[in-house]
């Protein structure tokens, strides 16, 4: 088997592929920045093609009308097949509307229940569009990655099978990279039934770090709109600073706080094999960006992460008990059940309150295994606010303003949930 020598690996998502223009500019950031040596192109979903997916499928699967968002969905990407040249007719193959097809039909014969695996095979049509117009637009040879990224069954977020992947990425891509480069789908997997899976919402990240690890990669970029890896989102944060180098170990803590820039499960693999993320701008390539590697450095400017759609739980005993191991053994137990994850946790005497996502689908299936045994309260629409490497100032900063309805704080981290501002911009 030949390994792939200096392999490199680009990430496009959504907003680097949201229309004709968006896959132009991609197409000569290929040109200009791929090297001669073997490359590979993850690509996500055009635009905010998933979410619509979603709101397709959660209408389909309830037996309501959906076909006009579908046709829609139908029209942009035909569309932007023809406005690039690359359409069906132009190709010469019915690629498009073979997927098209394919998509109609199995929404067409949804069954009741299954939500999770049926919203795969659906959902997962965004990024086999979108890889068919950017591979056409590339002249590049396309990659249907869900035969060769082995998961297990958990739907919508499927575990690696990290020794088949690898067996089957080194068997396969080694050659083909040597034809030119490919485009392959990020967020998708497949189980060993040949069911697709998805990898979880904004999973392509992770997609470009399975690939990396797997063919041992020189380096992974991922494009995005921004500078970099900024000390904040810029979208809700005023004077955000861009770090030039950083960490893995800064950067995964980043991540997982929810700094939605990375996708949390893309540094570990790359940080095993010491493979180089670099994190540059879509909108002015030749800029720096951020070097994501196996650095030493002082201590960062504090980073603030901010995450939405927050819902703290508290959970007492009803007889006044304390909240011993064996409560939290089943409170965990539900949560992992239901599939909630925990960003923050607090205990006192009696009450044990948890921050997580709120889903209302999943809280109500958490409070049909626990009510019996505990009183519970949830608020919903709030916000996870976390400073790293606070000090003094960046607290007052956020907290000055907020009512906090819980904080905690570590020697590096400081964080606190609030009741949500809608759109608030922080000065
Ligand atoms: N610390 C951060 N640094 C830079 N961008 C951030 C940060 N935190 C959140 N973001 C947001 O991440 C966005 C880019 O990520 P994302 O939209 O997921 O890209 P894509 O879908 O193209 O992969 C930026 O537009 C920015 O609003
Ligand atoms: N399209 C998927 C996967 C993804 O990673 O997208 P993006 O790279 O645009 O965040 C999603 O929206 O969740």
């Amino acid at each position: 088997m030949q390994e792939p020598q200096q392999l490199q690996i680009f990430k496009f998502g959504g907003a680097s592929v949201k229309d004709a223009a968006a896959i132009r500019n991609l197409s000569s950031i290929v040109r200009a920045h791929g090297q001669p040596g073997p490359l590979l192109v993850v690509v996500s979903a055009m635009g905010k093609t998933t979410n619509a997916l979603e709101a397709i499928y959660q209408l389909a699967h309830t037996g309501q009308e959906y076909t006009p968002q579908l046709a829609l969905l139908r029209d942009f990407h035909l569309g932007v097949a023809t406005e690039l040249g690359v359409s069906d007719e132009a190709a010469g193959t019915p690629a498009l509307a073979e997927l098209l097809e394919q998509l109609h039909d199995r929404l067409a014969t949804l069954l009741p229940g299954d939500f999770d695996k049926q919203y795969d095979q659906v959902v997962s049509f965004g990024e086999l569009l979108a890889t068919r117009i950017v591979a056409r637009a590339l002249q590049a040879q396309w990659l249907d990655c869900r035969p060769l990224i082995r998961t297990d069954h958990t739907w919508r977020e499927g575990r690696v099978d990290w020794a088949t992947t690898e067996r089957n990425l080194r068997a396969t891509l080694p050659g083909q990279l040597q034809h030119g480069p490919i485009v392959t789908q990020g967020f998708l997997g497949g189980t060993a039934g040949g069911h697709t899976t998805t990898l979880g919402r904004e999973g392509s990240d992770y997609t470009a770090a399975i690939l990396a690890y797997c063919l041992g990669a020189a380096s992974v970029t991922i494009w995005k709109d921004v500078a970099g890896l900024l000390n904040a989102d810029p979208k809700f944060f005023a004077d955000t600073v861009r770090y030039p180098e950083i960490s893995y170990q800064e950067t995964i803590e980043m991540a997982y706080y929810g700094a939605s820039v990375i996708h949390p499960k893309t540094i570990k693999p790359l940080a095993v094999r010491g493979i180089p993320l670099l994190v540059k701008s879509f909108v002015d390539p030749t800029a720096e960006g951020t070097r994501i590697h196996d650095c030493r450095h002082g201590l960062l400017v504090p980073a603030f992460i901010r995450k939405t759609g927050q819902c703290l739980i508290s959970f007492e005993s009803k007889d006044l008990t304390f909240i011993s191991e064996e409560n939290l053994e089943v409170i965990f137990g539900a949560l992992a059940q239901v599939r909630l994850k925990i960003h923050l946790m607090q205990n006192s005497a009696i009450s044990f309150s948890v921050c997580t996502d709120f889903s209302a689908y999943r809280l109500e299936k958490l409070l049909s295994a626990l009510r019996e045994q505990f009183t519970i309260h949830y608020n919903t629409g709030l916000e996870l606010y976390t400073i790293k490497n606070y000090d003094a100032a960046s607290i007052q900063r956020l907290t000055d303003s907020r009512e906090l309805l819980l904080e905690q704080r570590s020697r590096q981290t400081f964080q606190f949930v609030c009741r949500g501002g809608v759109n608030e911009f922080v000065k």
